[in-house]
């Protein structure tokens, strides 16, 4: 069989060589006639699988992104030509909810305010949502949901439409797919009116897809003097993404919220697991056979610990301002793909295993670090 593969995706040659040779490919470069004889294409977010791509696809039998995002594939095609699909689904939850945690406690700490009792909107209430919902809520933060597609469909007790969610909360986060049309479209769905509406001092993150959110009404806006801390992680007409915005940003990253390492492997994983499905042979490759040992493994805290510096073990782990500090000084000279191509090695907060006191131990093991018996 031959496999081709994104060059960015790792461990795709000790998953799959067993199925037979595995070539790499440039992901924003794929052209038509690198298709030709090849039995299993592996995708990431950059590559856009559709008509004019696999005019030259005599073979192929399986396509897999291992990402969460399937905007960037034309599954009806797919379906069309009946070729097997899969993406990664929840591979890298966790670390995006660990994106939005570590930027929580990041501004918590430069604006010298709780999150205890804050309010938090999170839009789109799926693998990320519900991850962070639960993380949140037992840190003491009010949580309000916003996902009409689940609540309509009986999915969802709560839910609050979206303008009275911006009314409500200080904290908005957004983790919903890419929708352009419909009527639950995502598509600008914060535009310019509703940005506008926006009140002074509130928080903003995207790290679902970059056209959620209208790029240029935003800049506008901030260029009229609007008072917002704004996290974004993911940007309109990436790789070419719209600079002037970094002057008012208040942490800005290069599309890397789920790239641990656990959550990359876990994409590739998800779809070897799909690969031996297809082939009739069991899976017997796991994600602890190939990750790397983490750098720390175990910390003891004392008895004075307490929940106002939990934000300073989740920076030891994962810290957003040193990913704000990378774009910052790299981007003009090595471009935001290059950036997330060598993007430094980044762990969950499960590598780290903690001895605490009982007043923490609850919302520790909430955020997902394991706790010391
Ligand atoms: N920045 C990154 O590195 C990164 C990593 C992973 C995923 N993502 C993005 O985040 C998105 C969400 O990931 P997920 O795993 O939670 O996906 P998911 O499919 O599990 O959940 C998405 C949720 O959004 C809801 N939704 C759809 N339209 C909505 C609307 N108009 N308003 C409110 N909710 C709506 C869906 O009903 C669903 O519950 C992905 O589609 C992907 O685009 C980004
Ligand atoms: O949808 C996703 O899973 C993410 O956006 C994914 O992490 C994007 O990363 P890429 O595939 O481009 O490396």
């Amino acid at each position: 069989m031959k496999i081709l593969a994104d060059q960015n995706m790792p461990l795709v040659e000790q998953y799959f060589a067993d199925f037979g040779d595995v070539e790499r490919f440039d992901g924003r470069n794929l052209q038509p006639e690198q298709l030709v004889g090849v039995d299993i294409l592996l995708t990431r977010s950059v590559t856009n699988v559709d008509k004019a791509l696999l005019t030259q696809a005599d073979k192929l039998k399986f396509v897999g992104t291992a990402t969460i995002g399937v905007d960037h594939i034309d599954t009806e095609l797919l379906a069309e030509r009946n070729i097997a699909f899969s993406s990664a689904p929840g591979c890298n939850a966790v670390a995006v909810a660990e994106y939005v945690i570590s930027s929580l406690y990041a501004l918590s700490q430069e604006n010298a305010s709780s999150l205890h009792g804050k309010t938090i909107g999170i839009v789109g209430v799926g693998s990320i949502g519900s991850c962070l919902r639960d993380k949140l809520s037992l840190l003491g933060m009010n949580v309000l949901l916003c996902d009409p597609p689940k609540y309509e469909a009986g999915e969802l007790a709560e839910h609050i439409e979206l303008d009275t969610l911006l009314a409500k909360a200080d904290i908005v986060t957004f983790h919903v797919p890419l929708v352009k049309q419909g009527p639950h479209k995502t598509l600008h769905m914060l535009d310019e009116t509703r940005l506008k509406a926006l009140k002074p001092g509130m928080t903003i993150i995207n790290a679902s897809r970059g056209d959620v959110i209208d790029n240029q009404a935003l800049l506008a806006l901030f260029e009229q003097g609007a008072k917002l801390d704004c996290v974004l992680d993911v940007w309109e007409n990436e790789p070419n993404i719209l600079t002037p915005l970094l002057d008012y940003v208040r942490y800005a990253s290069v599309h890397i919220a789920g790239h641990t390492l656990e959550g990359k492997a876990r994409g590739t994983q998800i779809l070897y697991q799909q690969v031996c499905e297809l082939e009739g042979i069991a899976a017997l490759k796991s994600l602890d056979d190939f990750l790397p040992e983490p750098i720390s493994h175990s910390v003891t805290l004392g008895e004075t610990f307490n929940l106002d510096d939990i934000g300073r073990l989740v920076h030891l782990i994962y810290d957003v301002r040193r990913d704000d500090g990378i774009l910052r000084s790299k981007l003009a000279s090595e471009g935001f793909d290059s950036l997330r191509k060598n993007y430094p090695p980044r762990r969950e907060f499960s590598t780290l295993s903690v001895a605490a006191n009982s007043a923490c131990e609850g919302a520790l093991a909430a955020l997902g670090f394991r706790i010391n018996e």
